[in-house]
């Protein structure tokens, strides 16, 4: 049984859009809105940002993110229909169409601390639309935020704007993953918008729709109710995620049994109803979206007074903690239970290849974990900057003694370097970098204390020809159990 295409019919006058003011240059703005402004040469779009650095490296030949492609698509349409700019005011009063793409980070004190989404940003760019707009606007939710958000948006925007202006409310998720972000937004799997089942909600929809019709195929473009539309961007994630935990819990169970986790995904993958993606067992997702929504989605059960559903929920990121911790006692067991004053090089820092971003990266935790019984950690990775990698351990609450830290922690600039002198190896990023196609890992052990031992938190490694090399080699979901019957 498979889900039914929504069926809206938007066959209604509704007006062009010539300007696009997106709100937020960050990891989903600027892609976002540079995609379209490729895309679409006869639309203007201005990217604006409270954050003057962030804008300037936008004007720069060194962007403030890392994204494989996104360097060309930025310098073709870059001062021709794409602006980057602080000056939000006039973006606002001058575009059509208005994409509100600001941060949502999970809630530090108050009511939902530790759950709920911080809607500030939201609400604050809301408000600045409201006070500055000078003619009828379609606002659209980019950012992912609790269902029914749009509402708010909408009291906000009619109780504050000036009398006479319409402001038509959208839901236009994004579902961009970070790394292939300029593929992703190339070739979309599909566009969802939201809209409210009205005349002008259908007419807004439909401007929205004109604009990615530019490039993407038109049965790829979905709209449906904004409710619907809100909720899917949080079922997507939580989705995605339970798949990661799913397979993380049944690494566990590989590595207590002999079995291997690969070919139990593999095995699974093939049946058409689960599918082959996401099924990769790793030491735990990271990044900006996965945790924040669920944790989200959690606290929406809960207030809608559903704590099954709540707790069903909170199990997928209570595993991810879980498969974090368990991947580092590994690594201490192994190494005879103790690494007290023990080198280990962690290559990888960032949450997953081919981006900067550390946002919730599992290699933070684990190294938490490895400084809290005493191990000297060297970390190397090839597109996080030093001064991140400082940023996020020295974080309140994790560590706040920045000379102890530097005492305990180095940074490398090659995987050679961290690991040399090292009783062990760490990979916590799948970068292609770090496969034993592309390393020499012969060097690598020569260089290291013995035994040398190499964690794979990734399985990115052939583990038969490192331990050929000399290495002893630990997978996630994988034992050398001895094949044979007992
Ligand atoms: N990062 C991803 O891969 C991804 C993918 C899909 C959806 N999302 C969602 O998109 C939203 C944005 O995420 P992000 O990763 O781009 O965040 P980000 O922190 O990289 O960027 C947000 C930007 O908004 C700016 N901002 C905040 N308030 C503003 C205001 N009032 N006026 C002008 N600028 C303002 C900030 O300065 C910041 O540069 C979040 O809701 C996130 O959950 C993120
Ligand atoms: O089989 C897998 C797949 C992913 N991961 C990890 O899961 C995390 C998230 O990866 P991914 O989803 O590829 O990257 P994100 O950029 O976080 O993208 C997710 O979050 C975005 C923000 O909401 C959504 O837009 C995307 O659709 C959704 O994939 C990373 O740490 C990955 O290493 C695994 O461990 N195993």
């Amino acid at each position: 049984m498979s889900s039914q295409r929504p069926v809206r019919t938007l066959d209604v006058p509704h007006k062009a859009i010539k300007k696009i003011c997106c709100i937020g240059a960050g990891y989903v703005g600027g892609p976002t809105c540079a995609t379209i402004a490729l895309k679409c040469p006869h639309i203007d779009v201005t990217i604006v940002d409270l954050n003057q650095a962030r804008i300037d490296a936008w004007n720069s030949d060194n962007l403030p993110i890392y994204e494989p492609g996104l360097d060309e698509v930025v310098k073709t349409a870059r001062n021709r229909n794409l602006f980057f700019s602080t000056d939000v005011d006039k973006a606002i009063i001058e575009a059509d169409l208005i994409f509100v793409s600001v941060n949502t980070p999970t809630k530090k004190s108050g009511v939902g601390k530790g759950y709920a989404a911080d809607l500030g940003y939201v609400e604050s760019a809301t408000r600045h639309i409201a006070k500055v707009a000078t003619s009828d606007k379609i606002v659209v939710e980019k950012s992912t935020v609790p269902c029914r958000t749009a509402a708010s948006m909408r009291k906000i925007l009619e109780a504050n704007g000036k009398a006479g202006l319409r402001f038509d409310i959208l839901s236009n998720p994004e579902f961009l993953a970070e790394g292939t972000a300029v593929k992703d937004l190339d070739a979309p799997d599909r566009v969802l918008i939201g809209s409210l089942d009205t005349a002008s909600g259908f007419a807004a929809a439909s401007s929205l729709v004109d604009v990615y019709a530019n490039w993407v195929p038109r049965e790829r473009v979905i709209t449906m109710n904004v409710w619907s539309s809100e909720l899917s961007k949080l079922a997507a994630n939580a989705l995605l995620a339970q798949r990661i935990s799913s397979i993380n819990a049944l690494s566990a169970i590989c590595e207590a049994t002999g079995a291997d986790v690969d070919e139990v995904a593999y095995a699974v993958g093939l049946d058409s109803r689960i599918g082959p993606k996401f099924l990769k067992a790793s030491v735990g997702f990271g990044g900006s979206c996965f945790q924040k929504d669920i944790l989200n989605l959690v606290y929406l059960s809960e207030s809608l007074h559903l704590p099954d559903v709540a707790e069903y929920w909170r199990q997928v990121v209570a595993m991810n903690e879980s498969q974090k911790r368990r991947f580092t006692e590994h690594i201490i067991s192994s190494l005879f239970n103790t690494i007290t004053n023990k080198r280990i090089a962690v290559l990888g820092f960032a949450f997953k290849k081919d981006t900067g971003d550390t946002r919730e990266s599992s290699a933070i935790t684990i190294i938490k974990y490895l400084r809290a019984e005493q191990a000297k950690v060297a970390i190397y990775d090839p597109k996080v900057e030093e001064s991140q990698i400082w940023f996020d351990l020295a974080e309140p609450g994790i560590v706040d003694d920045v000379t102890a830290l530097k005492k305990q922690v180095s940074i490398s600039s090659s995987a050679y370097e961290a690991a040399a002198g090292a009783d062990a190896v760490v990979i916590c990023t799948e970068w292609d970098e770090f496969k034993d196609t592309n390393l020499d890992y012969e060097k690598i052990y020569a260089s290291m204390n013995k035994p040398a031992f190499i964690f794979d938190g990734r399985l990115i490694l052939n583990q038969n020809k490192l331990e050929k090399i000399g290495f002893k080699v630990e997978c996630i979901g994988r034992s050398r159990l001895e094949e044979t019957f007992e």
